[in-house]
């Protein structure tokens, strides 16, 4: 049994299409990342497996139950993030309120989140910073012991130190707890890190969703000097995301297909030819501008070309 399923799931707000047909699933026990920019329909998608947003078409489900069914399973084994409530509680009566509405609180791990983060138990909410609340609404979130974590940017608002203490966070509870994770963030190096599993959201289709392995398996940055230029049917070939040219130097980042590709090139004679890992930076860059979506920063990391 997966841990989430997500099945033609649609959305549509007005006449908008948030979601279009979306389908993947997250076995028990791993971590998926939802990679997308801003407005590809990450948090609509959460909210729907939460029970806050209802589809338009298909569904989602947590452990075969939809969100919302009356048993209230499904609310009760989810764990979510959401900005601390109570603004005029201190911090350790909002914890003592959770760990009276949560079954399975966890007391020594949030003592112990709590110290991690230094987040002062006497202050009152109101006066914590944007990175706080967000530290705080990981404790809840983490020491409710949910057997499914849906988080949506759980870093942003995190300052590096503290990005890294979350990461280590996730992989302890994910390692201890079989828990699973589903997290959205605009990072890919965050996906590539943490998560078994990818997918990548643009304007609510689900452009691919597969193991790390397997998109860094099948995805390469082809270098090749040819001094007679790159044929136009060489750069229009299925695998061929982008192309990028110095003089007669070619840089083609190329998703699946990479042995044919590779061959035609070889075809063309030359000078010199190298293929190298590519990243998930890149592949995320590079489908999304397929796919007409164009990002304002610079293309291709040169540190991987
Ligand atoms: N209540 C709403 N009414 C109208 N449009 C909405 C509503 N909620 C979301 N949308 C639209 O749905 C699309 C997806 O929004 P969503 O918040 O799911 O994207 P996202 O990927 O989480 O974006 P971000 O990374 O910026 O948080 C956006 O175009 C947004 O404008």
């Amino acid at each position: 049994m997966n841990a989430i399923e997500v099945i033609g799931l649609t959305k549509q707000i007005g006449n908008r299409p948030v979601l279009c047909n979306v389908t993947f699933s997250v076995p028990p026990g791993t971590v998926c990342a939802l990679i997308g920019p801003n407005g590809a329909g990450k948090t609509t998608l959460i909210h729907t497996l939460l029970g806050l947003a209802k589809p338009t078409a298909g569904k989602s489900l947590i452990f075969e139950k939809n969100a919302d069914e009356k048993s209230g399973l499904v609310r009760s084994e989810v764990g979510f993030m959401t900005a601390p409530a109570f603004p005029n509680l201190r911090v350790k009566e909002l914890l003592r309120l959770c760990a009276a509405l949560y079954p399975l609180w966890d007391e020594r791990l949030c003592r112990h989140l709590q110290e991690l983060f230094g987040l002062a138990s006497e202050l009152p909410i109101r006066q914590l910073s944007k990175g706080m609340k967000v530290q705080l609404s990981l404790v809840i979130a983490l020491s409710a012991r949910p057997r499914v974590l849906l988080l949506d940017e759980p870093t942003s608002g995190l300052d590096p130190v503290h990005r890294q203490s979350f990461f280590r966070l996730i992989m302890d509870v994910v390692a201890e707890r079989e828990t699973t994770v589903l997290f959205t963030t605009h990072h890919p190096e965050e996906a590539e890190r943490m998560a078994d599993n990818v997918g990548m959201l643009l304007e609510g289709r689900l452009l691919f969703h597969a193991s790390v392995d397997e998109l860094k398996r099948t995805s390469r940055c082809i270098q090749a000097v040819l001094p007679d230029g790159l044929p136009k049917e060489i750069r229009e070939l299925p695998g061929v995301l982008h192309v990028k040219q110095q003089g007669s130097m070619y840089s083609l980042f190329i998703r699946d297909h990479v042995d044919e590709t590779t061959e035609r090139i070889r075809l063309l004679a030359p000078s010199h030819l190298d293929i190298l890992p590519a990243s998930l930076e890149e592949l995320f860059i590079y489908t999304a501008s397929k796919e007409g979506y164009s990002f304002d920063t610079a293309a291709c990391s040169e540190s991987a070309i």
